[in-house]
């Protein structure tokens, strides 16, 4: 089935999907079924279900969704053949989290270049990427598509610019500015702030016993 059928709140949880059925495959399993799955990423199966038929993976009664074909259906669905190299501007507190944390470890994403305005950080290395100075973004960046900007807020705006006329299409924003961009430029913004807020709202109005 082609990519552009799969509805948007499907494709979302295609890289939980992925992960979970990636592990399955590292440990032998041949087979899930989709209460196992639903256990184990929290979706319930029904709409599983659902998001799998459109996979064109139709579970067996008793048997459940064959691991290998829906690892192959995800790593080709989600690029996984190839390595997405990541540009990160930022390195401060959160930033240098991210230059050290292994994406490879679950997928083919990597940061391979950071970018700074401070002197002090310019020219080091951290976690195996280099970083360089932000003023340098239009001769390193080259066909780098994503970012993540872990920047102060009030430079969100003219760093995503930046990124924009130097060829970046999506970007994932941890700073709780909302950024202008042209319709064209994919945004994901994930503010911890409001992730907390509404668990704790979740919390208090919803509750799971
Ligand atoms: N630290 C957290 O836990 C956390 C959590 C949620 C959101 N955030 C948000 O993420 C962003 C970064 O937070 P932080 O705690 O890492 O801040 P930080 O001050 O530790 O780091 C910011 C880094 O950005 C650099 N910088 C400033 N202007 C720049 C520019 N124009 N170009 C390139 N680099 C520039 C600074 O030199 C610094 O290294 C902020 O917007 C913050 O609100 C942080």
């Amino acid at each position: 089935m082609e990519q552009n059928k799969i509805p948007q709140a499907t494709a979302k949880r295609l890289p939980l999907y992925y992960r979970f059925i990636n592990n399955l495959n590292q440990q032998g399993k041949k087979r899930v079924s989709s209460k196992e799955l639903s256990e184990a990423v929290k979706v319930d199966s029904a709409t599983i279900r659902r998001d799998f038929s459109y996979f064109g993976a139709l579970g067996k009664k008793g048997y459940g969704y064959n691991v290998e074909y829906l690892l192959g259906f995800f790593k080709s669905t989600l690029d996984q053949h190839e390595i997405t190299e990541v540009a990160l501007i930022g390195v401060g507190n959160l930033g240098t989290a991210f230059l050290h944390y292994n994406f490879m470890k679950n997928n083919n994403i990597r940061i391979t270049i950071a970018f700074d305005a401070d002197e002090n950080k310019v020219g080091t290395d951290i976690g195996g990427v280099p970083v360089y100075h932000i003023d340098e973004l239009g001769e390193r960046l080259k066909n780098t598509e994503v970012a993540i900007l872990t920047i102060p807020a009030d430079e969100a705006d003219a760093i995503a610019n930046q990124l924009v006329e130097h060829g970046v299409s999506g970007i994932l924003n941890f700073t709780p500015a909302r950024i202008t961009v042209p319709s064209h430029i994919r945004v994901h913004h994930i503010d911890l702030a409001i992730e907390l807020q509404s668990l704790v709202y979740f919390l208090k109005h919803y509750s799971l016993n």
